[in-house]
């Protein structure tokens, strides 16, 4: 682990990594605000770099062509400093993902539960691996495969049980800096 504000060590981004609708993004946002550092939401940049929705990458190139596409992202994300990034909810899938999160920074787990994940995406069509009969069953074993991927790229796991964001981001604060304490 990297302390995250080690002057020392260059490789000290801060990752947000959890399931579809754990907040990375939305928190990923305030605490970059909050700490006056850069936010990237790998996400976005994929879609900023093909020029077009996931959900169209999906269609076109299926999962393994917009993995191949997050894998180069983490990769590039990994080589820069300060920055906040939110992940994709799977980025952690990958072996070759995970080592690069553990070499670039401080991971953090949004851990939230599948009832809650399901009750904040179910109206949001940009997730094309929840466009399924049954989401809450897709969102259960996406969970079961993922949330051991990522307690075992984590460094910090904070369990969202449905307080308010800015609670959330303050609480990852006070974790952030017990870390570089220790
Ligand atoms: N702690 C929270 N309390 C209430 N609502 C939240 C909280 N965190 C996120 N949300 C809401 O849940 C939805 C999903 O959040 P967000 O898009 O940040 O998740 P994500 O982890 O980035 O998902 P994805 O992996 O699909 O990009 C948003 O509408 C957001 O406002
Ligand atoms: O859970 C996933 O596998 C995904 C989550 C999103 O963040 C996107 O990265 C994409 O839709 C895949
Ligand atoms: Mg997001």
């Amino acid at each position: 682990m990297h302390c995250y504000n080690s002057s020392v060590n260059a490789k000290n981004n801060i990752y947000l990594v959890g399931m579809p609708g754990a907040g990375k993004t939305t928190v990923g946002r305030q605490l970059a605000r909050r700490m006056q550092r850069t936010f990237v939401d790998a996400d976005h940049e994929i879609e900023t770099r093909t020029g077009v929705r996931i959900p169209v990458i999906f269609d076109i190139e299926g999962e393994q062509g917009f993995r191949d596409r997050e894998s180069r992202v983490i990769a590039e994300l990994a080589d820069e400093s300060n920055l906040i990034v939110a992940t994709g909810g799977g980025v952690v899938l990958r072996p070759q993902n995970r080592a690069a999160l553990r070499q670039g920074g401080t991971v953090i787990y949004l851990h939230v539960a599948p009832r809650l994940l399901f009750e904040r995406t179910r109206l949001d069509p940009n997730r094309p691996l929840l466009q399924v009969a049954d989401p809450m069953q897709k969102i259960e074993e996406l969970f079961a495969v993922r949330d051991p991927l990522y307690r075992e790229v984590a460094d910090i796991v904070i369990t969202s049980t449905g307080g308010s964001i800015s609670h959330l981001v303050k609480q990852l604060e006070r974790e952030l800096a017990r870390q570089c304490a220790a």
